[in-house]
């Protein structure tokens, strides 16, 4: 559906050029929902903007349902552009408008006539799930109402694809569920392509199938979310990743442990897809001359499946704590040992 090559943005600054989006290649599916992460300064709202030439490129080629975006007349692009959708961050409502009014916005550009206007505005409202509140103000909404009308704008002319630049970054975090949940809801029941920046792993966790790491205006890593989850290459991937697999408090808490004396063995068991529901830690007290404890563990569910760290730590003799490892390393679970030989 997306296809961006050798892609290249470059600023003028007064301190000299600077280079937001540098040699990006680039290929988004059909349906999919991708993420795009990195810290700020990465590049990531460049190269959103590129994608419906809010920017133009300084050099390279942005391809969406076929059309080369930046070898389109204006006119054509004006066209083009209706089949991309955008949210924003701060929502860009027109607050002097009600919802029903912001939501019609796009479709009276288009010259839709007002009974079929009306009629697409209805169905959009009860879509994001704003019924009873179209004739309100953007003022009289809350953050995550606000977001529902900007989707629901964005969806006015049957776009086939969704840009989100930072949509959820303004909301608390249960508002944040309910407008991804949203955009899932959406991914699925319009098989629209979602493409979204974000600086929250959390976010790529919830929805994406696949994420793309940017840094310094490159892309460093990219791959299924489940599958970078799994096996982060990247020092910066592997701190993202870290955000939604452990907790702050857990490194606290391993540290605080590891000082005890006689903790034995300590391990970090990484279950990835169907490995997270098998009752492995029953087992290895059933069969193994071993005290099992569990000290940390989070399991978070992702678009593709269960992903999730658990720490534990073994007291037992060598030969049994042996035992253990292999069999754990025979059930496809990965496990490090972070303490004890
Ligand atoms: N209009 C502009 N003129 C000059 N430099 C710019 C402009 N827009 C972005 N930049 C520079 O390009 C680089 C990438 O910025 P960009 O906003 O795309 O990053 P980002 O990852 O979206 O960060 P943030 O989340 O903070 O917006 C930064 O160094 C920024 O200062």
């Amino acid at each position: 559906m997306i296809s961006l090559s050798r892609l290249v943005k470059t600023y003028q600054t007064r301190d000299g050029q600077v280079t937001a989006v540098d040699h990006i290649d680039l290929k988004i599916n059909e349906g999919e929902i991708f993420g795009i992460i990195g810290y700020s300064g990465a590049g990531k709202s460049t190269l959103i903007r590129l994608l419906n030439m809010l920017e133009e490129p300084t050099s390279g080629d942005v391809t969406i349902a076929g059309k080369n975006m930046n070898q389109l007349s204006k006119k054509k692009l004006r066209e083009a552009r209706q089949e991309i959708g955008m949210i924003f961050q701060h929502f860009n409502l027109l607050w002097s408008r009600t919802v029903k009014d912001n939501i019609s916005f796009p479709l009276e550009i288009k010259g839709v006539p007002k009974e079929e206007r009306d009629q697409r505005v209805n169905e959009l409202i009860r879509l994001v799930g704003l019924e009873g509140r179209g004739g309100s103000y953007p003022s009289q909404l809350s953050g995550g109402q606000k977001q529902r009308v900007g989707i629901a704008r964005a969806l006015a002319n049957n776009p086939k694809v969704l840009l989100c630049d930072e949509a959820t970054s303004a909301l608390d975090p249960k508002t944040t569920d309910s407008i991804l949940e949203l955009l899932v809801d959406i991914n699925k029941k319009l098989g629209l392509t979602i493409v979204l920046i974000t600086h929250e792993m959390h976010v790529i966790r919830k929805i994406c199938h696949r994420v793309a790491v940017m840094e310094q205006g490159k892309i460093v890593e990219q791959g299924d979310v489940l599958e970078v989850f799994k096996r982060p290459k990247e020092e910066m991937t592997k701190e993202f990743v870290k955000q939604v697999t452990e907790p702050e408090e857990t490194e606290e808490a391993l540290q605080h442990l590891l000082q005890e004396n006689n903790i034995g063995h300590v391990l970090q068991l990484t279950f990835v897809g169907g490995d997270a529901e098998k009752p492995l830690i029953t087992n290895i007290i059933r069969r193994f001359e071993v005290t099992v404890n569990i000290l940390q563990g989070k399991i978070s569910q992702t678009q593709n499946g269960p992903y999730g760290s658990l720490f534990i730590s073994l007291e037992g003799d060598a030969v049994e704590v042996q035992k253990v490892l292999d069999y754990i390393r025979d059930q496809q679970v990965e496990v490090e040992v972070i303490h004890g030989e």
